[in-house]
């Protein structure tokens, strides 16, 4: 838990006693707290279920209910605001594990979005290959080249290396609100040896932990890693979650049976949330199962599930202090996990969109991440 946000969450809670009581009993309260709750049945497009669109709905319930999630008010209600009082920190710290020799964008995406979100402090923890390259995309990062690949280490070094590379990141790792394990991370038997370390070391210290690109490779082939890990998402790509389905359910993606599937996926592996990337993000944690399918864009270049798992963990740092900040008046049901993904998700798709809207076909990644700002300047101005 972070020293800042986590176990001292009295920012939040001024933060709250700053808006004050009469906004907790206020109907402007009561009406987001509704919707936060009434993630409302939709049909499986997205929009409300008209009557035109019952058939529709009657199938997406008969293979499970799909929610839509009204994710504008999941958004403003857990972006924190800027208050003046706050220091360094206190609006989150993000680490991302990842980057190798032949992949330094992916982590670069993921923490310059946590970044651009609006956390106050990104660190990558990538090899030594990779790490100049990635400061030099940007002064903002710390960047910790500290993990190795196979070729660089002797095989009577192994243990010894393993340890030192524990050593030096478990000096950092209770102070993240969260990481993120994967993009650009690579597979090599090694570096995966030691990221399951860092990974287990990170669940015996309650650091949340969203696990993407090649950090999903790692968990679907050792499930342990994650098990009944409430803090937990992962974020599976149309591949990534075709070979979670194959490991874990020991059966092939049906697309009629999406939410159930998904369901079943999420309580098999226990506690974790998952995030089903592609037209619609479909999450579960296993109890229900919400969708964001706001529309984004029609460019699918790659990087913009690295932008996402940035600012999942964002959104879930964000979530999860304003809901302990909020004891009293929050629905205890609500998980963070879920709310993260979900306002991850609907930020990534509008930023998308307006960087669509502004460069067409040739919109890449930074051209998204551009945009993250005035996206969620939109949603929750700042100056609120
Ligand atoms: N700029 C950067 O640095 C970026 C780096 N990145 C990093 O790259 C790493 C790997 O992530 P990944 O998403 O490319 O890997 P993975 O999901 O294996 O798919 C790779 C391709 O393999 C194929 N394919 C795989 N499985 C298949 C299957 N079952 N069935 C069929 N096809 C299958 C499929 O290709 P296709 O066959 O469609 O040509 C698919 O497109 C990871 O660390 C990530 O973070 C990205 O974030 C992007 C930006
Ligand atoms: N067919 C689609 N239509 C609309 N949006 C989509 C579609 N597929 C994916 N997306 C959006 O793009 C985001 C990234 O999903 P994608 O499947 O591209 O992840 P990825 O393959 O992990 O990306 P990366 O290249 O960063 O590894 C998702 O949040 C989703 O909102
Ligand atoms: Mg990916």
């Amino acid at each position: 838990m972070s020293l800042s946000m986590g176990a001292c969450p009295h920012a939040w809670r001024h933060h709250l006693q700053h808006r004050g009581h009469m906004w907790a009993t206020s109907p402007a309260f009561r009406r987001q707290l509704f919707l936060l709750r009434s993630l409302a049945p939709t049909c499986a497009h997205g929009g409300r279920a008209s009557s035109s669109s019952l058939q529709v709905h009657a199938m997406s319930a008969a293979a499970g209910p799909v929610y839509e999630a009204d994710a504008e008010a999941v958004v403003r209600r857990i972006t924190p605001p800027l208050d003046r009082a706050r220091h360094k920190g206190q609006a989150g710290k993000i680490a991302v594990i990842g980057g190798c020799r032949e992949y330094t964008g992916a982590p670069y995406f993921a923490a310059i979005s946590a970044l651009k979100v609006g956390a106050d402090l990104s660190h990558v923890f990538c090899t030594k290959d990779a790490a100049t390259v990635i400061k030099s995309y940007s002064p903002e990062l710390i960047v910790h080249p500290i993990l190795e690949e196979s070729y660089s280490v002797k095989d009577d070094e192994r243990e010894s290396v393993s340890s030192s590379i524990l050593a030096e990141i478990a000096k950092w790792m209770e102070r993240f609100d969260c990481i993120v394990v994967g993009p650009g991370l690579g597979r090599d038997t090694f570096l995966m040896d030691c990221v399951s370390n860092i990974m287990r070391h990170a669940r015996q210290a309650n650091i949340p932990t969203v696990v993407d690109g090649d950090g999903l490779f790692l968990v679907t082939n050792n499930i342990g890693l994650v098990e009944d890990n409430p803090l937990a998402i992962l974020t599976p790509n149309v591949y990534e979650y075709k070979r979670l389905v194959q490991k874990v359910l020991n059966c092939e993606v049906n697309e009629e049976n999406a939410s159930e599937q998904l369901t079943a996926l999420c309580q098999k592996i226990g506690g974790v949330t998952i995030m089903r990337k592609g037209k619609a993000d479909l999450i579960s944690d296993g109890k229900k199962v919400t969708q964001v399918s706001t529309f984004g864009s029609p460019r699918r270049c790659g990087g913009q599930g690295d932008i996402l798992s940035g600012s999942v963990a964002v959104f879930s740092s964000w979530a999860r202090h304003f809901l302990l900040s909020n004891e009293q008046t929050t629905e205890k049901s609500v998980n963070p996990m879920v709310l993260g993904c979900i306002a991850g998700s609907l930020l990534l798709r509008k930023a998308a969109s307006l960087a669509f809207e502004k460069n067409k076909r040739s919109t890449v990644t930074t051209d998204i991440i551009e945009f993250l700002g005035q996206s969620l300047e939109d949603i929750s101005p700042a100056g609120r």
